[in-house]
């Protein structure tokens, strides 16, 4: 039996945005859990810490000076205002997982979606996940019994606004059920890593299937 094939491919530069508390955050924990061949991109924020979240894991949270320092120093691959802070994706680490072999998770807003396209072009997969109503995507940001109502009120006031950068996205999923979205998300992960352009040894693999036929006819 012949060695099992294995071709190199170009990473994929995953992004999942929403309006916050239409589960990305749910969605992407679960593809981390599962999913061995992708890691998520830490950003930095100015905005303090939920309970529960870990300095290093969810975020790397900073002050607004040190913020500015690492933009000045170039450090970010793209940053935004979101909600009255500060976002960012740091450089160095996306380049360590691509170099490593690895797909790379974005948990970024519509701004950061717009700025990495045009960093990396066609190596990104933009996905934009809808709540299935405003009524549910507010019960969602109650249920999560993280943020208080009057940023929880600041939230949904924004939620239409982001929801309006919807067309800026490659896909677009309603999380109804989210076992079924996160199917979703795995199917066009998986699409996008069987990509051609992104199977790096695919030329010279069919050069040496087609060289290898003595007799090979390849004047058709
Ligand atoms: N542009 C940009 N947006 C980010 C980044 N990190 C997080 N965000 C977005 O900032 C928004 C607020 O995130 P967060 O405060 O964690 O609240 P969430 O909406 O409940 O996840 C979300 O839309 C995130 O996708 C980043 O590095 N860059
Ligand atoms: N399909 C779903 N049905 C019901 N609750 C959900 C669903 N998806 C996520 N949630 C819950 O909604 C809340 C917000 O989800 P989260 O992933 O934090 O959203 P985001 O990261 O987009 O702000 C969480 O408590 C999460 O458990």
């Amino acid at each position: 039996m012949a060695d099992s094939v294995h071709l190199n491919r170009r990473g994929v530069l995953f992004v999942l945005s929403s309006p916050s508390g239409a589960g990305k955050t749910t969605i992407s924990k679960m593809m981390l859990q599962q999913d061995p061949d992708i890691a998520l991109s830490i950003s930095a924020t100015t905005r303090p810490p939920r309970p529960g979240e870990q300095n290093g894991v969810d975020y790397h949270f900073v002050d607004v000076d040190t913020f500015k320092q690492m933009a000045a120093d170039g450090e970010f691959l793209e940053w935004a205002h979101v909600f009255g802070h500060r976002y960012g994706t740091p450089r160095a680490r996306v380049e360590e997982l691509l170099n490593a072999g690895k797909d790379v998770l974005f948990d970024i807003d519509w701004q950061g979606a717009q700025q990495l396209y045009q960093e990396a072009g066609p190596d990104v997969v933009r996905v934009f996940v809808l709540p299935p109503t405003m009524d549910e995507l507010e019960r969602r940001l109650r249920a999560r019994n993280t943020d208080s109502d009057e940023v929880i009120a600041s939230r949904m006031a924004r939620a239409a606004n982001e929801i309006s950068h919807w067309d800026g996205y490659d896909y677009v999923l309603i999380n109804d059920n989210v076992d079924d979205c996160y199917g979703e998300v795995k199917a066009i992960l998986r699409a996008e890593r069987l990509k051609r352009r992104r199977q790096i040894g695919l030329i010279g693999f069919a050069r040496d299937l087609i060289r290898s036929v003595p007799e090979a006819d390849t004047t058709i």
